[in-house]
């Protein structure tokens, strides 16, 4: 039986997203990667290959013609933007067309045609300024996974190499206001599921949750904050009183060395950045964002638009291999 394909959203098409896009189709063999659906504007594509330098050839295609097609041409399903793109110069008239081409990506997954939807970056500041409502994809795609007149699950973002595994409790809010939204119960949900799709997704039996403090030192003792020891610790006793191996609260410095990351399997950390700088420092190259908690696959890139390299042919398609080969084998374990 083979494989359904993945849906890969173009991104924002200013963007490096259609130039890692061309180059991990030129590295198709070398990889083994399994057929994607690009999904965005079929010119933009074409003239980046042409500015690249590569003669890649690009076949307007469907879910279903994909698989048939990959080998000698790259597919798309064509959602044009509004106004010419510009490598490196985002055009906020381009919002609609990268909003439709995630919308449609999801749609194509949960009606199984696609196995699992991967997404080139997009510019959060070049969405808002168009009126997007959602703090990034993570929250967009909850959005779109809610049942008719339900509620939209809760996503958790989580970036995985084989180095290591963080999820950021409280992700895309300013530092000023984290001690006022991180609770015990946001810390407990976050790893309820984070360990639940660990299992289901990632086949890991009994996920080790390594959880941070909040503050230096994980407090001191109260010494230095009363969120540890008020917040993530109560976290951690219900975690651990349902059986999710939890331990913590952690000092942030000393959990990411190599024999700390050795005793557990995620890191569960309480902000943005206390997450994305140790798994980005270690692995920017083979990082992948996965979004955990959705009824469908996501994964993406570990990077942004880098608008200043879009075009130039600097970029590297490393992590968008790593995040469509990490889709595909999610997508085969949930087979
Ligand atoms: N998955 C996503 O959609 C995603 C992820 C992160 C940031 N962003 C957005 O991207 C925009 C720019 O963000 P940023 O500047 O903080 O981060 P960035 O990742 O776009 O760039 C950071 C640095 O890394 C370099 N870089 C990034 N990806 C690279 C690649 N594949 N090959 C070579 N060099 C690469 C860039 O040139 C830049 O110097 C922002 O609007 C941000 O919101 C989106
Ligand atoms: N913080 C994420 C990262 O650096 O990878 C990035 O902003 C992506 O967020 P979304 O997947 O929600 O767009």
């Amino acid at each position: 039986m083979p494989r359904k394909p993945l849906a890969l959203s173009q991104g924002d098409p200013a963007g490096i997203g259609p130039d890692i896009a061309l180059m991990a189709w030129t590295k198709r063999g070398e990889h083994g990667l399994t057929p994607f659906l690009y999904l965005g504007d079929r010119d933009a594509l074409s003239a980046r290959a042409r500015s690249l330098g590569l003669d890649i050839p690009i076949a307007e295609a469907t879910a279903e013609t994909v698989n048939s097609a990959f080998d000698a041409a790259l597919p798309v399903l064509s959602i044009p933007g509004d106004a010419a793109v510009t490598p490196g110069s985002p055009d906020g008239a381009n919002a609609a067309s990268t909003i439709e081409a995630i919308r449609r990506a999801v749609e194509e997954t949960r009606a199984g045609r696609t196995s699992a939807v991967v997404t080139c970056p997009i510019a959060k500041s070049v969405l808002y300024s168009a009126g997007f409502r959602f703090p990034g994809h993570t929250e967009y795609l909850a959005d779109l996974a809610a049942e008719p007149g339900g509620r939209a699950p809760r996503p958790v973002m989580m970036i995985a190499s084989p180095a290591l595994r963080t999820v950021p409790v409280t992700i895309h809010i300013p530092l000023i206001k984290i001690a006022e939204e991180l609770t015990e119960d946001l810390i407990v949900e976050t790893a309820r599921i984070t360990a639940r799709d660990l299992t289901v997704r990632f086949g890991i039996a009994s996920p080790r949750l390594a959880v941070s403090g909040l503050n230096p030192h994980a407090g001191e003792g109260g010494a230095l904050g009363r969120e540890d020891d008020a917040i993530v610790r109560p976290a951690i006793e219900r975690l651990r009183a349902e059986g999710i191996d939890a331990f913590g609260p952690l000092p942030a410095d000393t959990m990411f060395h190599a024999a700390a990351r050795a005793t557990y399997d995620v890191a569960i950390c309480m902000y943005h950045d206390q997450a994305l700088i140790p798994a980005k420092t270690l692995a920017f190259d083979d990082g992948v964002n996965v979004t955990l908690g959705l009824p469908f696959i996501r994964t993406s890139p570990d990077h942004g638009t880098a608008f200043s390299i879009a075009g130039t042919g600097k970029a590297k398609p490393d992590s968008l291999i790593a995040a469509l080969k990490m889709a595909a084998d999610m997508a085969e374990r949930a087979a």
